[in-house]
Formats: structure tokens, C-alpha cells, sequence
């Protein structure tokens, strides 16, 4: 019996699918042993020529197997039922855990590595959750019972089974470690799998014209050869454990049988009573034997389990699981001034910190900017506005207040566009009209070619944005933070992707969008700055500053 703290934990939350998943399990098992009751009785009345019992007994058994059909429905739908609030309840655990700001810069952490665990590694555990944890209720329930039952009709038959049972519950421990050891491996090699294929994927592109599709092809058959050894291995371990268990089944149903049949020669017994030992001795072991199965079709699915456990899927704490921004939360007005105050931020493992002891304030009503060589921290600044890091030391101030995620909207210099209209896209914060669309789409310059699409603002945009241009990604994304009516805009880059005339335009809408909120820029086109009052310089040595 292998137990998995952090599921039985899960299961338990949902005590009346678990209760009843077990009950409805436990019910089946009777039938079982009724059926045996039945089956011995019909031998006892043929071998002493009842026969009208013998037409009374097939009737129950034929009545019993129908009652067990129902049953096995019933409790095949309890326990799905279960093991589908398990999984939902383990995905919105996880799900945004996953999505915190420190996951940005956790460099050890790969998409393919974290869809796998969120989406095959939860689904993986349903087997254990559905099937394994009713079925051990069903050994520690069941089992006893049977065993004490072939103990009181023949107690060394009662005997023998007692020890097969223990016997085939704990010989698998065994194998518990090297099990766990190859469980992690094998998910370790699955990971690796998943996240090579995303990023070859992703990268196909580049992949292609550096000529290094065959070098992917070999990783990624490479990876899928690790996996399949490793599967291999699990296996094994599965295959040994297998081994003990049916080996203490059969020695116990053979001793048991054995001995009631001596007896049954020597000490002449009533007939129903040994046909009763050598029926209840095999049933003992049938709880073992669905434990046994459900172990194996759900082991594969556990190796996911310390991957799990590392995302924060079992931190119930509704703490770790909100997200920092609740979608379509509005900000409550518009601001005044930003005030960067002595701010400092060193990464974790360096030495030098990226940005020391900053000061600077932006103020509403000019467009302000960032302007620094590369290096120089101007994502970091970027990204410590944004919350994604916390400062060493020093503060972010909106108005006197601590700053928070949802005062700011930014633009990316690659902005992300999810699978959707240009409706959704633009709403993602919040319900707005065609009114205000149109406003914010004409204020970065794209309203005319949405218009141009014969399906408008519900044109669907594909995965990433791909379908669109890198220019109209970028606009399309400066409407978006301008409809989201933040106090604060954030613009990293806002002309890399536009041409000459495009990028004149969309600074002359920052500098319009200026008038009624804060906006900071981060450029490196000279052209940009022109008419740019507030200029932070940042360096790599991070002296040379304006303050204004
Ligand atoms: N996760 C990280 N861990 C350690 N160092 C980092 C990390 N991210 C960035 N850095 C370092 O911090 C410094 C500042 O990086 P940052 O991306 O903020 O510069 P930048 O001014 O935005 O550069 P660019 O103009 O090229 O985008 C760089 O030296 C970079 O190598």
C-alpha cells in the first residue's frame, strides 16, 4: 500500500464523493462474498442432491450479478466525479501559482516543462485519486473481514490468508524508493521532451535558417529515447512489485485451499464450509488484486507528483493563489506624480547591483523617458514598477502611496496578443464600447487597418498575434494599455517595430496621452526624445543621472 500524502489530503477535501466512492466500492465487494456464500451453497445442495435449493441459490447469484453491475456503475460515476474535483481543484491551485511575477525571472523554469506538469501531470494523478484511495479503504475495510470470516470456518486457513494478505500489502515497500527514484527520472525525462518540442516549435523558424533542424531532430529523438528508457525502468519496478504480490495471492489461496481440503478429508467438515474456506480465501485477495492494478495504470501519472508539489499545485493557502491583478479591476483615478526614491536592486547570485540608489520622479502632463546603453537596467527599472522584482532597498511611490500592479498598463517591446478577436484583445481589462475601441485604436494609429479587415474589431487574431505585423502588434497593444485606464503608462520601446513615419505618429500620441496621466518611455532613437523633458539616464555604472 503506497501512500501519497499530498492526494489523500486533496481527496479528503471533498468528503462526500470520497465517502461515497468508498461506500459504493465496499458494497461491490459484498457481492462479491455474498456471490461466494451463493456459489458454495449451490455445490453443498448439488452434492447432497437439494435441488430445489440448488434453483434457489443460481437465482441469487444471477440476482446478485445483476445488483453488482448496477453498483459498479454507481461507483465508477462517484469515483470520476471525485477525481474530477480533485484535478479541477488542483489546476486552480496551481494554475495560478504558476503565474506569479518571480516565475519571470526564475531562469530554471521552461513553458514545455510547466504545461506538461499543469496539464498531463494533474491529469495523471486522477487514477490515484479515483480508483487507488477508494480500493485502499476497500483492503483496510474488506479484507480484515474476510480473512477473521476463513479464520472462525477453519482458523489455519484463516491463518495462511492472514499472513498472504500481509504479506502482499507490504512486499511492494520493498521497492518504494528505487520506485520514487525512477518515478521522478522518468517525469524528469518527460519534461525535458515537452520543453524542447515547444521551443523547437516556437524557434522553427530560426531553427531553419541557421540550417539546425537535423541537430533539433536528433535532441529532441534523443530526449525521446531517455523517456522511453526510463518508462522502461518504472516498469520494472512495477513488474517486481507485481511479482511479490501475486506471488503471497496464490501461496495464500493454495495454502488456505489446501488446508480446508485435508480437513475436509480428515475431520469430514460440512460441505458448505469448505467450499466456503476456498471461495472466501481467493475473495480476500480480490481488494488486493484492484489495489494492485489501480497502482500500476496510476503510477505513471504520480512521477508528476514532486513536480507538482514544486509549483505550488497543494499550497492550498488562497494567499499563493491569487493572482496579483484581479482581471477587470479598474483603477480608482488618474495620478500625479510617480516618485522613484532611492531604489535599489541587485539580482540574486551577483555581486554588483543593477540599479543603485535611483531617485527620480515622473511627473503627469509631460512624456517622460529612460534612456541608458544596454544593460544599463532599464527593463530591470521596467520590471521593478511592475512588481515582477522587489527591491533590495529604496520605494516606488504613486502620489505618496506604494505603487501597485493595477495603477500601471504597459507595452512591450514584443507585446504578447492572445488567441482571440481584436475585441477580446483590447477588453482583456474590461468591458468597453465601439465608442471607446475606436478612440484608443485611432490614438495609436491602427483604427484605419482594423477597419480595412472585413470582420473589424472581430477579426480573429491568431495564436501569439502571428497574423498581424510586428508595427500593428505594437499599436494594437498601445490601444490595449490605453484602454485600460491605469494612471500610469509604461512603453518599452514604442517605435522599434514602426517605420519613420508611423513612429512620429505614435510619439506624438504619447505625448498626447501625457496630458491626463503618467507616462514613462524607454527609447533608444535620438528622434524619440525630441520635445522629451524628463529624461532618466541610466548607465552601466549607474551615475550619470538627470533628475529633473
Ligand atoms: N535574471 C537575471 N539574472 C542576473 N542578471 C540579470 C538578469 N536579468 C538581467 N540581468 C542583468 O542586469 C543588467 C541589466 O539588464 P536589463 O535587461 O535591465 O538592461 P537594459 O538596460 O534593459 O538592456 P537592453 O537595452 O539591452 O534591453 C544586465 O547586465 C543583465 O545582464
Amino acid at each position: 500500500m503506497m501512500i501519497v500524502p499530498e492526494l489523500w489530503r486533496e481527496a479528503a477535501k471533498f468528503p462526500a464523493p470520497l465517502a461515497w466512492s468508498i461506500i459504493w466500492l465496499v458494497l461491490v465487494f459484498a457481492t462479491h462474498a455474498a456471490q461466494a456464500l451463493a456459489i458454495a451453497w449451490t455445490l453443498a445442495s448439488v452434492i447432497s442432491g437439494q435441488t430445489d435449493e440448488v434453483w434457489l441459490a443460481l437465482g441469487m447469484i444471477l440476482g446478485i450479478a445483476v445488483l453488482r453491475l448496477l453498483l459498479s456503475l454507481v461507483q465508477a460515476s462517484s469515483a470520476a466525479r471525485l477525481g474530477g474535483l480533485v484535478r479541477r481543484r488542483l489546476r486552480e491551485q496551481a494554475i495560478p501559482a504558476a503565474l506569479v511575477a518571480p516565475r519571470l525571472h526564475d531562469t530554471t523554469a521552461r513553458d514545455g516543462a510547466i504545461r506538461a506538469s499543469l496539464g498531463d501531470g494533474i491529469d495523471g494523478t486522477d487514477a490515484y485519486v479515483s480508483k487507488y484511495i477508494p480500493a485502499t479503504a476497500q483492503v483496510v475495510l474488506a479484507c480484515p473481514l474476510v480473512v477473521i470470516t476463513v479464520a472462525i470456518l477453519n482458523p489455519w486457513a484463516g491463518v495462511w490468508v492472514g499472513l498472504a494478505v500481509v504479506l502482499a500489502l507490504t512486499g511492494p515497500l520493498l521497492w518504494k524508493k528505487v520506485a520514487a527514484r525512477r518515478g521522478l527520472n522518468h517525469w524528469d525525462s518527460y519534461e525535458d521532451l515537452s520543453a524542447d518540442l515547444l521551443e523547437s516549435l516556437r524557434g522553427m523558424a530560426t531553427l531553419r535558417v541557421l540550417g539546425a533542424v537535423p541537430e533539433t531532430r536528433h535532441r529532441l529523438h534523443d530526449r525521446s529515447e531517455a523517456l522511453r528508457s526510463a518508462t522502461e525502468r518504472v516498469m520494472r519496478v512495477s513488474l517486481a512489485e507485481t511479482g511479490v504480490t501475486d506471488f503471497a495471492i496464490q501461496a495464500g489461496v493454495v495454502a488456505a485451499g489446501t488446508t480446508a481440503a485435508l480437513h475436509a478429508t480428515t475431520g469430514q467438515p460440512p460441505a458448505l464450509e469448505t467450499y466456503l474456506v476456498l471461495l472466501l480465501a481467493s475473495e480476500a485477495f480480490r481488494p488486493i488484486r484492484d489495489l494492485s492494478r489501480h497502482w500500476h495504470a496510476g503510477f505513471m501519472g504520480l512521477t508528476a507528483v514532486p513536480e507538482l508539489i514544486r509549483l505550488g499545485a497543494f499550497n492550498g493557502s488562497e494567499e499563493h493563489a491569487r493572482p496579483e491583478t484581479p482581471i477587470g479591476s479598474e483603477s480608482p483615478a488618474t495620478a500625479r506624480e510617480l516618485r522613484i526614491q532611492a531604489l535599489t536592486y541587485r539580482y540574486p547570485g551577483t555581486d554588483l547591483p543593477v540599479l543603485e540608489d535611483i531617485t527620480h520622479t515622473v511627473s503627469r502632463g509631460t512624456l517622460s523617458a529612460v534612456v541608458g546603453t544596454s544593460g544599463a537596467g532599464k527593463s530591470t527599472l521596467f520590471d521593478l514598477l511592475l512588481g515582477f522584482l522587489t527591491p533590495e532597498s529604496g520605494e516606488i511611490l504613486l502620489d505618496g502611496q506604494t505603487l501597485h500592479s493595477n495603477d500601471l498598463a504597459v507595452v512591450s517591446q514584443r507585446p504578447v496578443l492572445f488567441t482571440g478577436t481584436i475585441r477580446q484583445n483590447l477588453t482583456v481589462t474590461g468591458a468597453r464600447s465601439d465608442t471607446e475601441l475606436e478612440t484608443a485604436c485611432a490614438a495609436s494609429g491602427i483604427l484605419d487597418e482594423i477597419l480595412s479587415f472585413s470582420r473589424g474589431f472581430d477579426t480573429e487574431v491568431t495564436e501569439a498575434g502571428l497574423s498581424l505585423s510586428g508595427g500593428q502588434r505594437q499599436r494594437l497593444a498601445l490601444a490595449r494599455a490605453l484602454l485600460a485606464r491605469r494612471p500610469v503608462l509604461l512603453v518599452d520601446e514604442p517605435t522599434s517595430a514602426l517605420d519613420a513615419v508611423r513612429a512620429a505618429e505614435v510619439i506624438h500620441t504619447l505625448h498626447r496621452v501625457a496630458a491626463d496621466r503618467i507616462v514613462l518611455m524607454i527609447s533608444h532613437r535620438p528622434e524619440s526624445l525630441l520635445d522629451v523633458e524628463s529624461v532618466l539616464h541610466l548607465d552601466n555604472d549607474h551615475v550619470d543621472r538627470i533628475v529633473p
